[in-house]
């Protein structure tokens, strides 16, 4: 088999090294700090952001990103969002045509509004940025890294680059579909993490299932009006990438936002959170960037507006749920069904 290089060993980098390695392709993980490389290769584990999985021996972690490169087949980026263009303009110089690019990270740009798949084109350029593909859907690394049952979706305006991306990562344990929607499929998995948040908050207040459920399905609701509006299939809302993963993140104490969530529900300040978390809170970013797009495009985000004003404004989170449940009257699929 070939040789995939994967940018980020953090936890779903790892993860998704464990699944490429389990289909026998060489793995090169690219680190940016040298004593992670090193642990990772002298424990064939890594202990920081996965710990407790064995990590075969086809998994070799390196700090140069020129190596890691060299020869790869395909490239796969999971670093967080905040890190993407500096990843894209470091390896820019290595990257060859013929080689696939994925990525695997889930946010929204806050300052430009951007996904994904728009940051890394504008770094990579339009040739090497035509055929990016995203890899999306309910997938938490520590069930990943355990081979447990996983389901996720693959996207890319180039299909066959997709279908490509498909072939390397399908395994007994893991199951990629493929969907042609890149909008829908970077749009739900980026703000799944803003409702996440609020389904760990309303757990941190103590709140029960009714109100989580509220939080998935209106928040569902919001996250479909905003990929309306960006010309995304409403149908990928209803899959992996959208409900699928809205389920997954915020039903589970594995979930990064959830626990963030969860402590400020409890009362504890953001900065504190984050500090705590050791761990990448995407959701936090992603409420900013959603928060301006409702703004800019005049799509009603009422959880995303909530939110924003929790994680802007320090609004108390109990306030914040008291807003949303005194609004004015509506109907269920305003600005859904009917424009
Ligand atoms: N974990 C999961 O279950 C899933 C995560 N994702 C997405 O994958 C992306 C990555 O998340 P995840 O792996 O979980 O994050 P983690 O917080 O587990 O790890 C982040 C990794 O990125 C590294 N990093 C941070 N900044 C840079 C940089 N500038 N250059 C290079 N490396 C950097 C960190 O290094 P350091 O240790 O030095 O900080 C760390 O190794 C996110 O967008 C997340 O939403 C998607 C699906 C599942
Ligand atoms: O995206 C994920 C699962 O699909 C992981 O979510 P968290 O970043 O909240 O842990």
């Amino acid at each position: 088999m070939g040789k995939i290089a994967v940018l980020g060993s953090g936890s779903w980098g790892t993860a998704l090294s464990i699944v490429l390695a389990d289909n026998d392709h060489e793995v090169a993980l690219w680190s940016h700090r040298q004593e992670q490389a090193e642990q990772i290769n002298n424990d064939r584990e890594n202990k920081q952001y996965l710990e407790g999985i064995q990590l075969n021996h086809l998994i070799h972690a390196d700090t140069s990103l020129e190596q890691v490169i060299k020869g790869a087949d395909a490239i796969l980026f999971v670093v967080p969002t905040k890190a993407i263009r500096q990843v894209c303009q470091q390896v820019k110089p290595y990257v060859t045509s013929d080689q696939t690019i994925i990525h695997a990270s889930k946010g929204i740009e806050p300052e430009t509004n951007k996904r994904i798949s728009e940051m890394m084109a504008e770094e990579l350029g339009p040739e090497l940025g035509k055929g990016i593909v995203v890899l999306s859907g309910p997938s938490h690394a520590e069930e990943v890294g355990r081979r447990q049952p996983t389901t996720v979706t693959v996207s890319s305006l180039q299909i066959d680059q997709a279908i490509i991306a498909q072939d390397l990562f399908m395994n007994e344990s893991f199951r990629v579909y493929t969907n042609e929607d890149l909008v829908g499929v970077e749009i739900g998995g980026a703000l799944k993490n803003i409702i996440a948040l609020g389904a760990g908050i309303s757990d941190g207040l103590g709140y029960g299932d009714n109100a989580k459920a509220a939080l998935i399905t209106r928040g569902l609701a919001e996250i479909a009006r905003l990929g309306k509006h960006l010309d995304a299939n409403p149908l990928t809302f209803a899959g992996l990438t959208g409900v699928g993963d809205l389920i997954v993140t915020c039903t589970s104490q594995h979930s990064r936002n959830w626990r963030a969530g969860n402590m400020l529900g409890k009362g504890y300040k953001l900065d504190d959170v984050l500090d705590q978390m050791g761990m990448v809170v995407e959701g936090v970013r992603t409420t900013k960037a959603a928060y301006q797009m409702s703004k800019k495009l005049e799509v009603n985000m009422p959880i995303t507006e909530g939110l924003y004003e929790l994680v802007v404004n320090d609004k108390p989170a109990k306030d914040v749920v008291d807003d949303l449940m005194n609004r004015s009257k509506a109907d269920e699929l305003e600005q859904i069904s009917n424009g």
